[in-house]
Parts: C-alpha cells; structure tokens; sequence
C-alpha cells in the first residue's frame, strides 16, 4: 500500500489522528515534524528562533524525501502543503486525506502553544487569513474529514470507512 499522508491546518489533528489510525491499521505512523525534531536535535521553535521559516521550509522537504512511501502513514506539518515540489511528492508517493475544523476550534486548540510559533503570537484574525493564504493548497486531496467537535475515534472511523 502507498503511503497515506495526514495534511491540513495546524490544529486540524494530524498528529494525534495519525497516532490512533496508524494503531487501528497496524501500520507505522512517522510525524514529520517530529522527524525534523529528531534529526537537527532542536525543537520546532528553536528551529524558527534561530534559522528561520525558510531554513525550516528546506528540512522539511528533505524529511519528505527521506520518508519511507510504502505501507506507512505519515502525518505532516501545517505548512507543507504551501510548497509545489512536496504536494506533488506526496500526490506522487500516495493518498493525502485533509483533516479540516473549523477556525474558533483552531484558534482553540493552538493559541496556547508556544511550541507552534507561526501560530502562538497570532490573534484569531490573524490565523484566518494565514488558513485563507493556504486554502486552495489543501483542496489537492483524495478527500476532506472534518475534525470540529469529533472524538479521535469517529475520525479514525471515518477515514477508514472512506480509505479507497
Ligand atoms: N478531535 C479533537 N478533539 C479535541 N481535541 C483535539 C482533537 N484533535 C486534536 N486535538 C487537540 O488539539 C491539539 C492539536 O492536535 P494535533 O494532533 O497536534 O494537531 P496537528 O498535528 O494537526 O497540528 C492537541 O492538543 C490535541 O490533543
Ligand atoms: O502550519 C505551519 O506552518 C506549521 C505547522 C506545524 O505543524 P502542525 O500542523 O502539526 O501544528 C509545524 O510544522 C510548524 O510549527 C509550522
Ligand atoms: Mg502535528
């Protein structure tokens, strides 16, 4: 089986979707985020604080590149979508499913973080339209699960139900 790559906004669920899903598939779930974390031994906003977004933007196209493509899932940062080399490598290399919810539940389960820094410092207003500037990156998918007031389990569900 190609690999099956989680995208979507930060706070959509990626990561924690992914988890179960990987779980209830008995396949292995890779983070790529968590994959950049381990290779440059620095957390997300230290990479930021110190080299920057478009430092970061190059690793992360590196990870995606370095990541096995078979019998996998992947789930992937926020911000991989807005490069044209990595949405035809994941198109490429196997199915993106887009989690999607709703910008107040966003704006919820994000704001507090200060390991998200393209999120931590923003006003609600302010992460819209950073969502708005990507939007029409995310719509290249084989399909759109909406995460707004869902457990983690009917997610997985759904997907499965959906996966092709
Ligand atoms: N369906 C959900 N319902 C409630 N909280 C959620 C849900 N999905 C994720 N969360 C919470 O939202 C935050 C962001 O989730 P995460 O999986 O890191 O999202 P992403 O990887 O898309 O940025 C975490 O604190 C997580 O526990
Ligand atoms: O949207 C973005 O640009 C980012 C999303 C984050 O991942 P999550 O979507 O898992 O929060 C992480 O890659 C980094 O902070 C940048
Ligand atoms: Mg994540």
């Amino acid at each position: 089986m190609k690999a099956i790559y989680l995208t979507g906004f930060m706070g959509a669920g990626k990561t924690t979707v992914g988890e179960l899903l990987a779980e209830k598939l008995n396949l292995p779930v890779l983070d790529s985020d968590q994959q950049i974390v381990k290779k440059l031994n620095m957390t997300i906003k230290e990479i930021f604080d110190q080299h920057g977004e478009t430092f970061f933007r190059d690793a992360e196209t590196e990870m995606l590149k370095e990541l096995p493509t078979e019998d996998v899932i992947i789930t992937t940062g926020g911000g991989i979508v807005i490069k044209d080399e990595n949405r035809a490598l994941m198109k490429e290399n196997g199915q993106i499913i887009l989690l999607h919810a709703d910008i107040d539940i966003i704006y919820d389960r994000v704001h507090s973080d200060t390991n998200r820094p393209l999120a931590s410092k923003k006003t609600k207003d302010e992460l819209h339209a950073l969502y708005h500037s990507r939007v029409a990156f995310y719509h290249d998918c084989s399909f759109t699960v909406d995460t707004s007031n869902k457990e983690i389990e009917e997610i997985v569900n759904e997907i499965i139900s959906r996966l092709k």
